[in-house]
């Protein structure tokens, strides 16, 4: 769901820059941020993504530029207090490890002053949200936790005081990747996230195109491309974005191609009409990726779907012959 014209940003960026020693690491940087967008940071390793983030809550002080949130200049503001108004989540999960989960998800709530009884509601109820039933999981210690579940309490912790916007740093690189697509679809489904603004870490494509309205690509600690998944796949600015996508280039147009699209390429099969379609065909919309159809098709086993608004039920053969007729037709985009 591309995030419309943004109103005022919530995070400015001016000529951010920062060096180690002689490396610039980041590079004269300038971007915005609207409220309640999600900009995934992408680019290879080293290429400057954790530093960018860090500066934003000051964990690292750039050497020039500007940081504006809400308005304010991050330096106008004490570090500690900066970064309780800011959720973090990173890779590491960083839970305090003789703390149950509920007092871990209580921190900032506590240092902020809030009421003891209002914070263990939330506590209870976002741990729910993630999967995490408070009666079972709230007295637990987070080494009686797996991977998996500590990422979730991380998420939990970092939503805790309701902060705007919300920084993550790789938050599900150390699960395995059956536990990473899990805790993916539940940030993904997480309302309260769809409100916030929230800057994502991440070198995994795939993760880019399903999180992202829009993705930064940077190499070298400078912006290749920023823009709507779609358009770096499709109007690459160089070489570099053109590159950076080309192994993955079908499965992620298989993303950003919707069912819509591809009706108009569909063609009947054979003199006999298309072979009836089993009682209980799933359905999605029209507006659904072709990825989204492939995927239920694969899950559900029965061979066709009903696309909601098309005529007939289509085979998966047909989908994936117009989808292909739907790409030559747009020219295999940036190809
Ligand atoms: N504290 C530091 N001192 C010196 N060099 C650093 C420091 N932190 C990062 N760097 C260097 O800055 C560059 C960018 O690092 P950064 O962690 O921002 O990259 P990244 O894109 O997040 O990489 P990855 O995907 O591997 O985490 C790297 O070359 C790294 O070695």
């Amino acid at each position: 769901m591309p995030a419309p014209a943004p109103p005022s940003p919530v995070i400015r960026v001016s000529h951010l820059t920062k060096r180690f020693g002689a490396q610039v690491v980041v590079d004269d940087l300038s971007f915005e941020v609207a409220a309640g967008e999600t900009l995934v940071l992408l680019g290879p390793s080293g290429c400057g993504k954790t530093t960018l983030l860090k500066t934003l809550n000051r964990l690292i002080e750039p050497d020039g530029g500007t940081i504006e949130i809400n308005g304010r200049d991050v330096r106008q503001q004490a570090p500690e207090a900066l970064r309780r108004g800011i959720g973090y989540v990173i890779q590491q999960v960083g839970l305090l490890p003789h703390y149950t989960v509920a007092q871990n998800v209580g921190v900032v709530p506590g240092l902020l002053g809030r009421p003891a009884a209002e914070t263990a509601a939330r506590t209870a109820a976002l741990l729910e949200r993630l999967h995490l039933p408070a009666a079972r999981f709230a007295d637990m210690l987070p080494a009686q936790l797996s991977g998996g579940q500590q990422q979730r309490v991380g998420l939990a912790r970092a939503l805790a005081a309701d902060p705007p916007v919300i920084l993550l740093d790789e938050p599900f690189g150390a699960l395995d990747p059956i536990t990473r697509a899990a805790v993916r679809r539940d940030f993904r489904e997480l309302d309260e996230l769809r409100r916030k603004t929230v800057v994502l870490v991440t070198h995994d494509v795939t993760e880019a195109f399903e999180l992202a309205d829009r993705i930064m690509l940077l190499n070298n600690g400078r912006i290749q491309q920023l823009g709507a998944p779609r358009e770096l796949l499709e109007h690459p600015a160089n070489d570099f974005v053109r590159s950076f996508f080309q192994a993955e280039r079908l499965a992620l147009q298989m993303r950003v191609t919707t069912l819509a699209e591809v009706l108009p390429f569909v063609e009947s099969t054979g003199p006999g009409g298309p072979a009836p379609a089993p009682a209980g065909a799933p359905a999605l919309p029209a507006t659904a990726s072709v990825q989204a159809a492939v995927a239920l098709l694969g899950e559900t086993g029965t061979g066709h779907l009903r696309i909601e608004g098309a005529p007939q039920p289509l085979a998966l053969g047909q989908l994936l012959a117009a989808f292909g007729r739907a790409l030559g037709q747009a020219g295999a985009g940036g190809g």
